[in-house]
C-alpha cells in the first residue's frame, strides 16, 4: 500500500455523467472535498477528454478510464497519445498482449492500471464469457501477469485486494470500484464493499460513481467516504 499524505486522494469520483456541463457542475458542488476524478466512456465520448486536460491543468488528478483492449500497435499508440493528457491513471484490460503494448506506449507521469475482472462479474458471468476459472482465481492470475509485465496498478474488487496484494507486493497500486457506503444500492455491481472495509483490506484508491453523482448532497457523501477511508 502506498503512502498517501492527503486522504482525499484515496477517493476517485467517477464522473459518469452525460455532458461536460453536468460534470463541471458536480465538481463545483463537491468543491475541495475531492481531488481525483475519473472520466470514462459516458463523459469521454461527450467532450470529456478535453475536460480531462482542463482538470489536470487546474491541479486536479485525473483517471482516464478508457479500458483499452485492441491489437498491440493500436494500444501502444493510443496510450502514447493519452500520455500527453496530463492524466495520472489510464486503464487497459488485463490481457498480456494489451498490457505489454501499454507499457511500451506509457509516457512519463502516466500510470497504467490493468482491469482484472470487472466488478459487475461473478463466477457465473465469468463462466458465461467462456473463462474456466472462478473470478478470484482469474483476478490473481491476471494480477501476477500484470506485475510480471511491469503494469503500475490493478483494478479489482476490494474482496480480492488481499490476495492481489500478496501476488503483486507492496509497490503496485490497487484501485477498487464496486464501493458502496453502508445501505447504498449496489446497482449492477456484484462484488461490493464499503469504503472502510476496502481500506482495511489494503486498497490504495477507491472509485465511487453513483453513490456520489446521484446524491442530493454529493459533497457530504464524498466527505463521509473520505472519513471512512481515513
Ligand atoms: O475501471 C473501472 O473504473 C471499473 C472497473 C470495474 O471493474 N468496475 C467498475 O465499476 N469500474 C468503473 O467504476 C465506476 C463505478 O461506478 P459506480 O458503480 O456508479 O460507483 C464506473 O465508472 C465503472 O466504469
Amino acid at each position: 500500500m502506498t503512502e498517501i499524505a492527503d486522504p482525499r486522494d484515496r477517493l476517485i469520483v467517477a464522473l459518469d455523467l452525460p455532458s461536460v456541463q453536468a460534470a463541471e457542475a458536480l465538481i463545483d458542488r463537491i468543491g475541495d472535498a475531492a481531488t481525483f476524478y475519473k472520466i470514462g466512456y459516458q463523459l469521454g465520448y461527450a467532450g470529456g477528454l478535453a475536460l480531462a486536460e482542463r482538470l489536470a491543468g487546474r491541479g486536479l488528478k485525473v483517471f482516464l478510464d478508457l479500458k483499452l483492449h485492441d491489437i498491440g500497435n493500436t494500444v501502444e499508440e493510443g496510450v502514447r497519445s493519452a500520455s500527453g493528457s496530463g492524466a495520472t491513471f489510464l486503464t487497459v484490460h488485463a490481457y498480456p498482449q494489451t498490457m505489454r503494448a501499454a507499457v511500451r506506449g506509457r509516457g512519463a507521469g502516466l500510470k497504467i492500471l490493468a482491469v482484472t475482472v470487472l466488478t459487475s462479474y461473478d463466477d457465473a458471468d465469468a463462466a458465461e464469457a467462456g473463462y474456466g476459472l472462478p473470478v478470484a482465481e482469474l483476478v490473481a492470475k491476471r494480477a501476477a501477469q500484470a506485475a510480471a509485465i511491469g503494469i503500475d496498478g490493478l483494478v479489482c474488487s476490494a474482496a480480492e485486494a488481499g490476495s492481489v496484494r500478496r501476488v503483486v507486493g507492496p509497490d503496485r497500486l490497487i484501485v477498487t470500484p464496486g464501493i458502496r457506503p453502508a445501505g447504498a444500492e449496489a446497482g449492477d455491481q456484484k462484488r461490493v464493499m464499503t469504503p472502510g472495509d476496502a481500506r482495511r483490506a489494503g486498497i490504495d484508491h477507491v472509485v465511487v460513481g453513483r453513490p456520489i453523482t446521484g446524491a442530493a448532497d454529493p459533497r457530504t457523501v464524498a466527505q463521509a467516504i473520505v472519513a471512512d477511508l481515513a
